[in-house]
């Protein structure tokens, strides 16, 4: 098994508009492990779909070079054969299955139907098709509906059909391009964790594309974040959300954990107060701090914010407390927390 099932190196793409150089994709050079659920965010117009049509040659680049499934599919270094020969590509692109904010179903066929289209070119017999289908269908939870067309569904459970149909050939790798963008907040949960559910039974390998910043932190174990073609922060969720100090990701992923941001917000003058910023992680807490601080070192911890959130069922905490005591006891109770492994962070006199 190879370690990175995608793996762009210095990967652009130009197009012309009106005579200009548009740079959809600059530069760009990453891996994304095998097995892993993957998250490509940014806002729109990013570069996030013309860098993953990239993937299975939907899109050639105009530099650079990818490997897909351990293998080269575009070197453009390569001069005299650039891309993987057409009938190689047809064949490794059903080890590609793709998703779309539209679904994009047969509104003539059946649900079932809709499954059966994509195994048309498979070598099973008609009466394995059906059966593969079905078990598609519930693979996906729409057993039910198999009788169905497209017309009497919702949203969510069309974005089902499209999924059973993007695994009809037990690809590698699911792409899922905005796949949740038009569904609301209960639906795409529900679609979130199927992917979730699919990416541990099958080993199979998602990549998310989305501009919605709770879908990366609900399912993907590794984030990448592109700005204007470029990526811009990659990592865990944790080195993305939590411990970036990069400006453009807290301008994408949000202000959570950025204390300054959070004390400007709040319009809270900390120029001459002795703040400090904890961040912990589930499961690290199993002590009342804020009154172990005052019993063990005579500091009080006056909580001036709170707020908690949920990485792929990771919690992390943080806290910004304003510490009353002397210098050695607040010292002390500083090391303490660090004991407890609790990120401690002081915030003394920079200005709002
Ligand atoms: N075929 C094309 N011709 C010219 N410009 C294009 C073409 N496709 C994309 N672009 C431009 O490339 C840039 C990146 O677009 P892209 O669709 O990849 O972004 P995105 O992050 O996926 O955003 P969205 O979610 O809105 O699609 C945009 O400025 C877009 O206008």
């Amino acid at each position: 098994m190879v370690k990175n099932i995608v793996e762009f190196n210095h990967v652009s793409v130009t197009f012309q508009q009106n005579h200009k150089d548009v740079h959809a994709v600059s530069d760009v050079s990453f891996g994304i492990p095998t097995g892993q659920i993957f998250g490509i965010a940014g806002y729109s117009g990013a570069g996030k779909s013309t860098l993953v049509r990239t993937i299975n040659l939907l899109q050639q680049p105009t530099a650079g070079r990818i490997s897909v499934l351990g293998e080269i599919f575009f070197d453009a270094d390569d001069a005299k054969h650039p891309a993987i020969g057409a009938k190689k590509l047809r064949q490794q692109r059903r080890k590609i299955g793709m998703v779309f904010q539209h679904y994009n179903l047969l509104n003539e066929k059946t649900v079932i139907q809709n499954v059966e289209f994509a195994l048309k070119h498979s070598d099973l017999k008609a009466k394995e098709v059906t059966q593969k289908a079905a078990e598609l269908l519930e693979d996906v939870g729409l057993s039910k509906l198999a009788k169905y067309y497209p017309a009497q569904l919702s949203g969510g459970q069309q974005q089902r059909v499209a999924i059973a149909r993007a695994l009809a050939n037990d690809p590698q790798i699911l792409i899922s391009d905005e796949a949740t963008s038009a569904l609301d907040p209960e639906n795409t949960n529900q679609i979130l964790d199927l992917l979730q559910e699919l990416n541990q039974k099958y080993q199979l390998t998602v990549i998310l594309i989305t501009h919605e910043m709770e879908a990366i932190k609900r399912i993907c174990d590794q984030v990448v974040i592109m700005d204007s073609g470029k990526v811009v922060d990659s990592g865990s969720l944790l080195d993305v959300f939590v411990k970036s100090e990069n400006p453009v990701t807290h301008r994408i992923v949000g202000n959570d954990f950025d204390a300054k941001a959070i004390l400007n917000s709040l319009q809270i003058d900390w120029s001459n107060r002795k703040l400090v910023q904890l961040i912990y992680y589930s499961g690290q807490i199993s002590e009342p701090i804020i009154v172990e601080l005052y019993s063990r070192f005579n500091v009080a911890a006056n909580i001036v914010y709170a707020d908690i959130e949920e990485f792929k069922q990771q919690l992390v905490g943080t806290m910004i407390v304003e510490l009353n005591g002397n210098e050695a006891q607040t010292q002390q109770a500083l090391d303490y927390l660090q004991q407890l492994d609790i990120e401690t962070t002081e915030l003394r006199g920079a200005a709002v």
